[in-house]
């Protein structure tokens, strides 16, 4: 009796270990990544990780040093083999979409189909209606405002139906309430035409809201890979934490597997004795009591040991107050955020204690 092992579909984007050097600089080191259909993959970092580096050698407009590329586990890229990046069906999106102003919306539209002239008509309304704009369909493109201008470049990008997408901070040109509604709806088109994503960008809440799949980069190299929740919750590292939010760092010595702070004992497996250890935790998940006749609240397995900060600053940001202390232990700063309007004058006593179920410990990094 033969056995039928079961037959997996290839990714439909596979990157594996890319690099690039520019002079005797390493700016993609190692890169691997692969992204199924109708998945958005978000590479995240900081301005000249690499992001874009990655993103052209994808996109076949410049050549990796070393790697290979797949697309639907074909080989189009690698040091000597290279299919032209008009023959990848791989779209393009960026910041600068800029539409041909001398051609009508649906010429924009229909500029990379080959098809018939009734059957490019008949893709192009499709996607007008896709991206709402069925009415826009003959004008000049100087007639649409910004926003209606990036639905077209949108349709443009996906009219001859790419395998692949690749966006490359592609709604920053926009103010941020229509950037939204864009973002959501591309996402929406994208998913429906089961299109691969790749999107670059350097702006965290950008990636936790459209990504299926965030790919963090620091000096060309992928740190962390994983599910938004899981990059939120679960950074590899203080940097990787402190790329999503403001971060208070609480500084301890390792004895044994403990270290004591002034807000109770951490538990520090496999820090040396000795070592210098950071306890990191986000200003929204500190907890604030008020002074009861220089007494705090008692300590909780949830919360650990109160320790006593005098407000230095409030402030207001819309949905939620930041406030600044000054701790009475050793003259260092925290910050904890608190919902709506809480703005304690400066001198105020308060006992701050931490979620501990909140708290990361690293080991101090060498300076
Ligand atoms: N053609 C080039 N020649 C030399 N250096 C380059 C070239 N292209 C990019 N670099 C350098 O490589 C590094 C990575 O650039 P890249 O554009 O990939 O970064 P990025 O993460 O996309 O940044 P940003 O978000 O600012 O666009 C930068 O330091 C950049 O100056």
């Amino acid at each position: 009796m033969s056995v039928q092992v079961p037959t997996q579909s290839p990714p439909r984007l596979e990157v594996r270990n890319l690099y690039r050097q520019y002079g005797n600089r390493t700016v993609v080191d190692d890169v691997s990544l692969s992204i199924e259909p109708g998945q958005v993959t978000c590479l995240l970092g900081p301005s000249g990780c690499g992001k874009s580096t990655t993103l052209r050698m994808i996109a076949g407009v410049d050549m990796q040093d070393r790697g290979e590329i797949y697309v639907d586990g074909k080989l189009i890229c690698d040091t000597v083999y290279r299919v032209p990046p008009e023959r990848r069906k791989i779209g393009l999106m960026f910041q600068d979409f800029a539409l041909f102003p001398h051609m009508s919306v649906a010429d924009n539209v229909a500029f990379g189909l080959k098809d018939s002239a009734p059957k490019k008509r008949l893709r192009v309304e499709e996607l007008m209606e896709k991206v709402g704009l069925s009415w826009a369909i003959d004008q000049a493109p100087h007639h649409l405002s910004g926003g209606e201008q990036q639905r077209v470049a949108l349709a443009r990008a996906l009219a001859p139906r790419p395998r692949i997408m690749l966006m490359d901070e592609p709604f920053s040109g926009l103010d941020n309430r229509l950037r939204d509604d864009i973002r959501d709806e591309t996402l929406a088109l994208l998913k429906d035409e089961d299109t691969a994503v790749l999107l670059v960008t350097h702006e965290p809440e950008e990636a936790l809201r459209m990504a299926d799949e965030i790919a963090l980069m620091r000096d060309g190299r992928i740190v962390q890979q994983g599910s938004p929740y899981n990059i939120y919750n679960a950074p590899v590292d203080r940097e990787a934490m402190a790329f999503f939010s403001d971060i208070n760092i609480i500084r301890g010595t390792s004895n044994g597997a403990l270290t004591d702070t002034p807000f109770g004992q951490f538990l520090t497996p496999g820090c040396a004795e000795g070592a210098a250890v950071e306890i990191v935790i986000r200003p929204q998940h500190l907890h604030l009591d008020f002074d009861r006749a220089g007494q705090g609240p008692a300590p909780t397995a949830a919360h650990g040991q109160a320790a006593l900060g005098i407000v230095e600053r409030a402030r207001f940001m819309g949905t939620e107050s930041l406030v600044e202390f000054r701790m009475d232990y050793d003259n260092s700063k925290l910050k904890a955020t608190v919902p709506n309007v809480f703005m304690p004058k400066p001198g105020m006593r308060f006992w701050l204690t931490l979620r501990r179920d909140r708290c990361f410990v690293f080991p101090e990094k060498a300076k």
